[in-house]
């Protein structure tokens, strides 16, 4: 199968292209490497089968030349970061929502058969059960970022309705591993590099959430996708996450001593009641039921995860 991979260069979207290049597919990447970089698809760059195209997806006639010929799009590019929200909404909107409908927009003239789309918790806002189905209502997202990732599920999915295409949406838990460039581990072990005696943590430290390795999570899309072509649903939704959640305080502890470090922590004592910023969501724990039924589960849970990750970004393990 020919397929897009938008975000290919970046954190999930290359260890996605990985997956998909190693089991035959024909993968071409847009990426603007404004997070991403050429070093995560390296290996692959002289590939017969693989081809890059660096282009913004603001721009629509890029988006255009890249759907042109494939079977089925991955839709990874976005900015990523939360914490940006108060600051930047705008930027969030732009590069979440705005280049989601050129997406699909492009698609509705182009032979694409399916849109696999990374969504995430953030859509469920402070979730008033948790574990957090996929069926949880209201959806109401308490950041800029969360709201911007439902507005482009809502999107793809009357397009999907209205155009013929068949579209499986990530809503996704906190992702870490290997490549990853920002978040709370990146960041616990710059500040410990820069200062191994004293870390600075967001909020009261309490913030507890399920982290899935990015292993588990391309695993499980592909796994999922796989079982979707073979049935009915127009659009489907498939939360991706772990049964257990860990604090911040567990992860700055575990960061410390996998870096040999015993520093002071100190806690900022963040705002709305503890939180690392405004709309971070404290307590995030999604069900995974659904997924399991249909045959996927993470080998790591969140302890393993966060462990693995230290060491991978420490450079222990490649
Ligand atoms: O220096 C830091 C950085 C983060 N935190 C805390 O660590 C937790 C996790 O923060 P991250 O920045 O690692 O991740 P987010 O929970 O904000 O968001 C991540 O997971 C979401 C889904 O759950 C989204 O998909 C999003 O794109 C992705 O970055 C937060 O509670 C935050 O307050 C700190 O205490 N100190």
């Amino acid at each position: 199968m020919k397929v897009l991979v938008t975000g290919g260069a970046g954190f999930i979207g290359s260890h996605l292209v990985d997956a998909l290049m190693e089991s035959g597919h024909d993968v071409r990447v847009l990426d603007d490497l404004s997070a991403g970089s050429l070093d995560n698809v390296k290996r692959w760059m002289n590939h017969e089968g693989f081809e890059f195209i660096r282009g913004d997806m603001r721009d629509v006639e890029t988006v255009r030349k890249a759907v042109d010929g494939v079977e089925a799009v991955f839709h990874l590019a976005a900015n990523p970061e939360v914490r940006i929200g108060s600051q930047s909404p705008e930027l969030l909107y732009e590069t979440n929502v705005l280049i989601t409908h050129n997406l699909l927009s492009a698609m509705k003239d182009s032979g694409v058969k399916y849109l696999v789309f990374t969504s995430s918790s953030t859509v469920y806002g402070d979730a008033g059960v948790i574990p957090t189905p996929e069926d949880y209502a209201p959806l109401e997202p308490i950041s800029v970022y969360g709201g911007a990732k439902l507005a482009a599920e809502a999107l793809i999915s009357g397009y999907a309705h209205t155009f013929d295409f068949r579209a499986l949406i990530f809503r996704l838990a906190n992702i870490i591993g290997e490549r990853s460039n920002h978040g709370v581990i990146y960041d616990f072990i710059n500040k410990l590099r820069r200062n191994p005696n004293e870390l600075e943590i967001l909020g009261d430290g309490t913030q507890r959430k399920s982290y899935l390795h990015v292993s588990d999570t391309v695993n499980g899309m592909l796994h999922l996708f796989g079982a979707f072509k073979k049935g009915k649903a127009r659009v489907d939704f498939y939360n991706l996450g772990n049964d257990d959640w860990i604090t911040v305080g567990e992860i700055a502890e575990i960061v410390s001593e996998e870096m040999g470090l015993r520093p002071a922590f100190r806690f900022t004592g963040g705002v709305d009641g503890g939180r690392g910023w405004k709309g971070d969501v404290k307590f995030m724990r999604l069900s995974i039921e659904k997924a399991k039924k249909a045959g996927w589960k993470p080998r790591l849970d969140s302890y393993e995860a966060v462990r693995r990750t230290v060491r991978e970004l420490l450079g222990g393990i490649q």
